[in-house]
């Protein structure tokens, strides 16, 4: 689906620039609120859920550096947002958030 195109609740998509907040935003109503049949609330819920994660890390790291050596570029897309959304809960669980991330980034430039 385009920028331009309506979602499934008939309202035009943010656009993409966003997505990142977005999600962001979303895991962080997840941990606050832990609404049944989430998976990211399960993430925040459970003791282990901080050891899944990194497991998550690891094996979406390791799946993103196959699909690389195969030049499976949208192998490498999928494994990627992967690896971005449960870096994203990492960070949401150990209290950081994309401001941390974003001003480490710029400090680099
Ligand atoms: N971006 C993601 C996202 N990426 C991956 N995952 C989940 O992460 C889990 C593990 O990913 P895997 O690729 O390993 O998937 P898998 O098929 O289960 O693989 P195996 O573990 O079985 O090997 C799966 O259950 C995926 O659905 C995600 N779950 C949620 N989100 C975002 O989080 C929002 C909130 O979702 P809930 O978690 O449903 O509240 C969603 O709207 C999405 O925007």
């Amino acid at each position: 689906m385009s920028d331009t195109e309506a979602d499934a609740d008939g309202e035009p998509d943010a656009p993409s620039e966003a997505v990142l907040d977005e999600l962001f935003a979303t895991i962080e109503s997840r941990k606050a609120e832990l609404p049944e049949g989430s998976y990211t609330a399960s993430l925040f819920a459970h003791e282990k859920g901080e050891n899944a994660v990194l497991e998550k890390i690891g094996e979406e790291s390791t799946e993103a550096i196959l699909a690389a050596k195969d030049d499976d570029r949208d192998e490498l897309t999928a494994e990627s947002a992967d690896l971005v959304y449960h870096l994203l809960v990492l960070l949401a669980m150990k209290d950081l958030d994309l401001g941390d991330l974003r001003g480490e980034l710029r400090e680099r430039f």
